[in-house]
């Protein structure tokens, strides 16, 4: 047997859901770059979970069917109310509420297509309900209630900060929705596929993913480049500070990608989303920093900036904490994982890979009083 270290280059399945082909993103065949300019976030759900875009009855039916579904146990209010809150980290908090969920679905073991289909709504639809509740609740602030005649992308803001947004926020965090929604087979999706496909429930396959996201060479590197941006604190501090990173052998967050060669094509957008909040909300330094940053790893390390670079301070731009960066990419991100678990339940085999045994071989068992 040959072994592939992280399994660089391997295809390990079928899907019709999203590819990436010569550093070209689509979704179901519409590229990335028409869907961010025109698309809804809930355009971009239905495209991602039936592999077409719905007319205006199916966009209609699938909103009001979120909006039916919004609200969440009071159960679970509860548990967000009984953490030690200032050390808590929120994608935690995020993958035990998305597990008790499923405790209060009566049909979470169901393994029906339609059922499935219905509790992809539920979670979907209850996410950002969970995270922006968690995100007042620890700022001493009670939930807001969701308001069903707002959009995905106006609600999420609208139950975070209590306001409702202007226009401007809500295309910019539409458009952040839609740029981080599926991704083919990275670390989170492979992660809920491999769980679902041993016929584990879809509550299990989406906590599964939400515990590979959290990790910082994937969901997690957005949070850490804007830590990384906040302690170089200064244009003039930028390019000295990512030199002794590297140094250091430290990796620069944000930057480098498994499949894209030549750069991210979602990092542009994210990039002139920057480049317009930064300016707007006086945050110009941060965006400043980041181009400086990326010219310098692309030219001496010759590695592109990927999702999570801009991502960064275009979520500062928007006063959200540093630490629900990475949960709100899992609200995102949960359109596609769950359009990847209802696309292995419907074509099932489980996934079980070999490994190439390095350890001890012919190994004598000796009683513990014998052992040195
Ligand atoms: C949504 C997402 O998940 S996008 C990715 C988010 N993650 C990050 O931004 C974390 C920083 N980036 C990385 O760690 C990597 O580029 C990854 C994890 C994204 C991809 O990693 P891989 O394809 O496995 O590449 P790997 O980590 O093996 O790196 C290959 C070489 O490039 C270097 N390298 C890769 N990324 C970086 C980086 N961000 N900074 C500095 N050096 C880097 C490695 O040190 C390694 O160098 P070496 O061959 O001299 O040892
Ligand atoms: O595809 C990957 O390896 C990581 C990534 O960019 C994503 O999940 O959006």
């Amino acid at each position: 047997m040959t072994s592939t270290k992280g399994l660089e280059g391997i295809t390990a399945t079928e899907s019709a859901i999203s590819s990436i082909i010569d550093d070209k993103l689509t979704y179901a065949g519409y590229d990335i770059d028409d869907l961010a300019t025109n698309s809804s976030f809930e355009e971009v759900i239905y495209l991602l979970w039936n592999q077409k875009l719905p007319n205006k009855k199916q966009l209609d039916e699938l909103k009001d069917a979120l909006a039916e579904e919004m609200d969440i146990p009071d159960e679970i209010t509860a548990h967000l109310k009984s953490y030690d809150l200032k050390s808590v980290n929120p994608m935690a908090v995020l993958r035990t509420s998305i597990s008790m969920l499923g405790i209060f679905d009566n049909e979470a073991d169901e393994m029906e297509e339609e059922s499935n289909k219905r509790k992809a709504v539920r979670i979907q639809a209850k996410i950002p309900t969970i995270v922006t509740a968690f995100a007042r609740i620890r700022k001493g602030e009670e939930p807001v209630k969701p308001k069903k005649d707002l959009s995905f992308a106006a609600n999420f803001l609208y139950m975070l900060n209590g306001e409702e947004p202007e226009d401007l926020e809500v295309e910019a965090f539409n458009k952040a929705l839609v740029l981080h929604a599926d991704h083919e087979l990275n670390a989170s999706t492979f992660t809920a596929r491999v769980c679902v496909a041993t016929l584990s429930d879809i509550y299990s396959g989406v906590t599964a993913a939400i515990s590979a996201l959290k990790g910082p060479l994937h969901g997690g590197a957005n949070e850490r480049v804007m830590a990384m941006l906040t302690e170089i604190g200064d244009v003039d501090n930028a390019i000295p500070h990512i030199e002794k990173k590297l140094e250091n052998k430290e990796k620069i967050m944000g930057m480098g990608h498994r499949v894209y060669q030549q750069g991210d094509p979602r990092a542009k957008h994210l990039r002139e989303m920057s480049r317009e909040l930064t300016g707007l909300t006086g945050h110009s330094k941060f965006y400043d920093m980041s181009v400086k940053i990326e010219k310098y790893i692309k030219e001496n390390k010759g590695l592109p900036a990927n999702v999570d670079f801009y991502s960064a301070s275009v979520y500062h731009s928007l006063g959200i904490d540093h630490d629900l960066f990475t949960p709100i990419f899992a609200v995102s991100r949960t359109s596609g994982w769950l359009a990847h678990i209802l696309e292995q339940y419907n074509d099932n085999r489980l996934i079980r890979p070999r490994a190439d045994y390095t350890g001890p071989k012919n190994q004598t068992y000796k009683p513990v009083e014998e052992r040195s």
